[in-house]
């Protein structure tokens, strides 16, 4: 058995770490070292360096598709350095964001393509996609009202986008989930805290039902 890979999905401010750090605590008794958690941009050195770079607010001059380039550079050393080996092991690895986050805000909020970013995220990830992907699904205005009125941690570069910039990750997302609704499963984040925690854990298990034997 090869182990399972989740990804967690949506615009800014849908609550997926809010969200992710509930169901850490709820699923680590039970799975213990079984469990890896990650996300990106970042999850090892020289992805956190990546990271810092792509969202320092005093990059202004940099190009959209330098920006898509430096997504997918983060994203092939995390997937060599942490998601293969964890799957290798059979483990279950939780990673908050990965290739729907490239095509929704490169691809369509930055409007250089989703086929595009798509096609050149193929070469950085060799095909590897996750075995579910959660998409937390929130409308831009309360995604946005729920950054600016509730978060006291630095607002970084994408963040302070247009409303029209995230009206168009959403888009995209909605489309991503309409053409894999197999792999992509939808939960309303405009719920509770403790329902959105329940509703994702609920598909995690469905869907994983050797983890918790
Ligand atoms: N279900 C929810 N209802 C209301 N506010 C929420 C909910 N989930 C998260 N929040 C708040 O919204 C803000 C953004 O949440 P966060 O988890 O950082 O989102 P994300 O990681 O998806 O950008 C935080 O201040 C958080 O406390
Ligand atoms: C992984 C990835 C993230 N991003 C963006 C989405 C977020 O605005 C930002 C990550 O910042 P982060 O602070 O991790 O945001 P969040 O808590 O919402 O996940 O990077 C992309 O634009 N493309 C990508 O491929």
């Amino acid at each position: 058995m090869r182990g399972k890979f989740i990804s967690f999905e949506g615009p800014d401010g849908a609550g997926k770490t809010t969200a992710l750090n509930t169901i850490v605590a709820d699923l680590q008794p039970v799975l213990a070292d079984k469990l890896v958690v990650t996300r990106e941009p970042g999850g090892n050195r020289i992805s956190e360096a990546i990271r810092d770079i792509i969202l320092d607010r005093q990059n202004t001059e940099m190009d959209d598709r330098t920006e898509a380039l430096l997504y997918a550079a983060a994203r092939r050393q995390h997937i060599v350095e942490t998601i293969q080996p964890a799957l290798a092991q059979e483990k279950m690895v939780l990673c908050d964001r990965y290739v729907d986050s490239s095509v929704a805000y490169q691809g369509a909020g930055r409007k250089i393509g989703t086929q595009e970013v798509y096609q050149m995220n193929l070469f950085a990830t060799a095909g590897l996609l996750p075995d579910l992907t959660i998409y937390f699904d929130i409308p831009s205005e309360i995604g946005l009202q729920r950054i600016m009125t509730h978060r006291t941690d630095e607002i970084n570069r994408l963040d302070v986008e247009q409303l029209s910039f995230h009206k168009r990750v959403r888009s995209s997302y909605l489309e991503i989930a309409r053409k894999a609704p197999q792999r992509v499963k939808t939960i309303d984040a405009t719920k509770s805290r403790a329902q959105v925690v329940k509703d994702v854990e609920a598909i995690i298990v469905a869907q994983n039902g050797e983890f918790f034997k």
